[in-house]
């Protein structure tokens, strides 16, 4: 075998090799901008120098109480200023951030608390109660330090958990902080909310942090001093790697303890947000207010949604109201978006309809994931690229992670063929544009037939009384599963079940018509994704009771 001779005498050394981590952007934002604005908070204002500065106390205050090299340090934290020090101190003490989903009850918090090993945990003073009660079921007992956000109105407790701010001032402004040893060590920690089944510690390496925040920045074109309102809950996939990206290029991060209207209108007028993130749920709410309120602003707004399909008609809605809306898809297991419906300019020509359809496609790979792909998880051969044929969506790359903590059959399993396999089911067009029909656990068969519940619910989408679908497979004596629609109408709206079904007569083969339409409030996760598998138990049960009154 010959050598390369471009590799002799040419080493990896210190000089030219330094391990990959989004922590030195904050670095290099402190002190190229010190002065330039990095969060803002309510009436607080806080500058890079700050910011750097009081991430740097952190971990030096962590690593005074025992915090190095993997240890976990879990965050109970809405999106204020201590979850974004978070994000910097936590792995500048070589510890790994567990950032913990506030809406979940306290048995899966203590699951989590527990598989995590955490040995330290800050929470915020609105969620002490729930910690207090999921470490009485916990077996680790962290080390509790408490944060009292002066945005939170609710009364005091008493607690005897150390105060943030004063656990911080024990910290070395100037602390020499930890380089990760090598890129692949841990940054970040993340468990999947379990809309299909097991929780499971997705572990995120500082090379894909990097690489994803980056990516985030270059795919969206994401400008130098952007203004990013917080809609988007931090402790989701450490915010799809913002906290990060935001340093990257110098930008100011606008907290948010709570996703309403009226705050994200006043932000985008007051501090000049050019840019935010969210689930569809979130553009419902903007656009609610806007249709309600006629509100308005007078600069370009980005909006990157992701973590559900975005119906077509909230689509065309948010154009209207003026934001340019950028589609991302990805998992936890991602980093957070590393698909993204990248737009042609000439796309822009056509009618709005048709903008919708295209702009619901979830795209083509970010820049730093290598591969994507539509493939036969049975052959893992790439499926046509006709727009029809379904199979599984698979990413290879860097912003892929490093595999679920402590648990190497579900490692194993997401790998297999040398592919991460998303459990999305999908197809690819002709121009290499990929777009989710539904996840592997969502379809629906019926007859043999494979039915996609997002086929479905874009149909209903389409009928103007219809605020929200979601469709899941209902068991049936006959077709094996039929589709039934639970479906949340739009305020003053009144329309009946054979009215829908009628409606979706005009739109699908009759296979896929709903066999049952329910009204009801639809279940949702604290990110605003849709709990079907909740929904597949109540059609379960609707099934089951009709059964009955038939045989009765
Ligand atoms: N743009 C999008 N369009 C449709 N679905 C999306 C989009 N973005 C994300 N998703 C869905 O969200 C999933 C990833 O979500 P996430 O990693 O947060 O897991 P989870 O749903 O919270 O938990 P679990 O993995 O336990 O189900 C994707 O697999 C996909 O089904």
């Amino acid at each position: 075998m010959t050598t390369n001779p471009y590799n002799i005498d040419l080493d990896r050394n210190p000089a030219n090799h330094i391990p990959l981590t989004p922590l030195t952007f904050l670095d290099r934002a402190a002190s190229v901008f010190p002065n330039h604005i990095a969060i803002v908070h309510g009436a607080l204002r806080r500058n890079y120098a700050e910011f750097y500065m009081r991430s740097r106390q952190l971990a030096s205050a962590l690593a005074q109480n025992g915090i190095g090299r993997g240890d976990t340090v879990s965050a109970m934290l809405a999106n204020t200023p201590a979850m974004l020090e978070c994000h910097y101190g936590v792995p500048m003490s070589g510890g790994v951030l567990h950032s913990v989903n506030t809406r979940l009850d306290a048995s899966v918090i203590a699951f989590q608390l527990d598989h995590a090993m955490s040995k330290v945990v800050i929470v915020d003073r609105e969620f002490m109660p729930l910690i207090e009660k999921a470490l009485a079921l916990a077996n680790v007992t962290p080390r509790v330090i408490q944060y009292d956000d002066p945005e939170f109105p609710g009364p005091a407790t008493a607690t005897e958990a150390q105060d943030y701010n004063a656990f911080l001032s024990t910290g070395d402004p100037d602390f020499d902080w930890l380089m990760p040893l090598d890129e692949w060590d841990a940054i970040a920690i993340n468990y999947t909310s379990g809309t299909t089944g097991d929780p499971k510690g997705v572990v995120s390496h500082h090379r894909g942090a990097y690489l994803l925040a980056q990516g985030n920045a270059l795919t969206t074109s994401m400008a130098k001093h952007a203004v990013y309102l917080w809609t988007l809950p931090m402790f989701h996939c450490n915010g799809w790697c913002f906290p990060w990206t935001l340093s990257a290029i110098v930008g100011t991060h606008v907290c948010l303890r709570q996703v309403r209207p009226e705050p994200i209108w006043a932000a985008l007028a007051d501090e000049g947000v050019t840019h935010l993130c969210g689930a569809p749920i979130v553009m419902s709410l903007i656009i609610s207010a806007h249709q309600a309120e006629k509100r308005t602003f007078d600069h370009q707004v980005q909006f990157f949604t992701a973590a559900a399909p975005p119906p077509e008609k909230l689509l065309a809605d948010m154009k209207t109201a003026g934001f340019d809306v950028t589609h991302l898809y990805g998992l936890t297991e991602t980093y957070g978006p590393a698909v993204v419906n990248d737009w042609h300019h000439e796309w822009s020509d056509l009618p709005l309809a048709e903008q919708a359809t295209l702009k619901s496609r979830q795209g083509v790979r970010y820049l730093p994931l290598e591969g994507l792909d539509v493939l036969d998880p049975e052959t893992m051969l790439p499926v046509p690229r006709d727009g029809e044929t379904m199979g599984e969506v698979m990413f290879r790359g860097n912003v892929v992670m490093k595999g679920y903590f402590r648990n190497p059959k579900a490692t194993q399993q997401a790998f297999a063929g040398g592919w991460f396999h998303s459990g999305d089911l999908g197809v690819r067009y002709p121009d290499g544009y990929i777009q989710l029909k539904d996840r592997s656990k969502d379809i629906i068969i019926s007859g043999g037939e494979n039915i996609s519940s997002i086929e479905v619910e874009e149909a209903l989408y389409r009928h103007p009384a219809v605020k929200t679908a979601a469709v899941v497979a209902m068991p049936h004596e006959k077709w094996g599963e039929t589709p039934c629609a639970f479906v949340e109408l739009s305020t003053g709206a009144d329309v009946d079940a054979a009215t829908l079904r009628a409606w979706c007569k005009d739109w699908l083969a009759p296979y896929k018509v709903p066999s049952m339409v329910v009204f009801m409030e639809i279940p949702r996760t604290s990110t605003g994704k849709i709990q079907k598998y909740m929904l597949r138990e109540h059609a379960k049960t609707l099934a089951e009771q009709n059964n009955e009154t038939k045989s009765c």
